[in-house]
């Protein structure tokens, strides 16, 4: 059906619009990743391409077509795992996930603060719609309620899981000694340890909250989406981890989106890099 008779139609219209959701659906999903400044790279590219096009310089249009071609591929290759977390984050099922109750939740900020304060690393996986279970099966199965003690007991410091990631579904600890996908390092998190780029890499992958304590500032941080969010004291983590856990915001609105990429307090660059398990 034609809006103005022979010109532009509803499905014209229709057309348009779906591109444009396409467009800004896929600048959210590369928003806040490395991918973004490969992306105004491959703008810049294009504009080069287009303008020898133009100008009819004909050997630079045939280098820069072929470059593209082979580029496409290999923009395969380099952004695979922000790909997959994209394709991860497009399927993703919307119903509600079973969060901690709120007694587990105390119980995770509670440990959380006491392994801070004895500066006792800690890294745990909280699973929403995601199913963690691929990570989970690094690690050792369980199947405990989560306690402040049973937490404290698993990261202490000479305890066999200590090392790597506990996951919690529901209100469950499922397992513990886990690996997670680890941030490359590049960018705002050059200057972190292992232990904070495990949780930013399985924060990227997936839409768990993950919470860290650092052994070596005993610091509390909460990491989601693929970013790090500032030094948390007891209440904020609670009120963090209530407000992600149960009111669902969306990424924008997270308040520690922008602040987290300030420098660490106290640390020169590069300080934090080789940290001890
Ligand atoms: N891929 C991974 N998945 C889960 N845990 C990991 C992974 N890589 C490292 N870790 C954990 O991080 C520990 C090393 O932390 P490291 O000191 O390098 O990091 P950090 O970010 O500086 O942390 P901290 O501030 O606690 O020292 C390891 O002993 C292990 O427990």
């Amino acid at each position: 059906m034609s809006l103005i008779p022979g010109s532009v139609s509803l499905r014209d219209v229709l057309d348009v619009l779906l591109v444009a959701f396409l467009v800004y659906q896929g600048y959210l999903l590369v928003v806040g990743t490395r991918a973004v400044n490969v992306l105004r790279g491959i703008v810049v590219f294009a504009a080069v391409w287009a303008a020898a096009e133009l100008l009819g310089l004909t050997t630079l249009s045939y280098l820069l077509g072929r470059a593209g071609t082979v580029g496409l591929f290999a923009l395969v290759v380099l952004f695979q795992p922000e790909l997959r977390a994209a394709l991860e984050r497009v399927g993703r099922p919307r119903g509600r996930e079973t969060g901690p109750s709120g007694a587990a939740l105390q119980d995770l900020a509670r440990a959380l603060e006491r392994l801070a304060e004895r500066k006792t690393g800690a890294l745990i996986a909280i699973e929403r719609r995601t199913p963690l279970g691929e990570y989970a099966a690094t690690g050792v199965q369980i199947d405990a309620v989560i306690s402040v003690p049973f937490l404290e007991a698993l990261f202490a410091r000479n305890a066999p899981l200590h090392d790597g990631g506990v996951i919690v579904q529901g209100s469950r600890v499922v397992a513990a000694g886990c690996l997670f996908p680890l941030q490359p390092g590049d960018g705002t998190y050059r200057r972190y340890g292992t232990r904070h780029r495990a949780a930013i890499g399985l924060s990227e992958v997936t839409d768990a909250v993950v919470l860290v304590a650092s052994e070596e500032r005993g610091s509390m941080r909460v990491a989601l989406a693929g970013r790090l969010g500032p030094d948390l004291n007891g209440t904020e983590l609670r009120e963090q981890l209530r407000a992600l856990l149960y009111d669902r915001p969306v990424l924008g609105d997270l308040p520690f989106a922008r602040r987290a990429e300030a420098p660490e307090p106290g640390r020169a660059p590069g300080s934090e890099g080789g940290g001890s398990a």
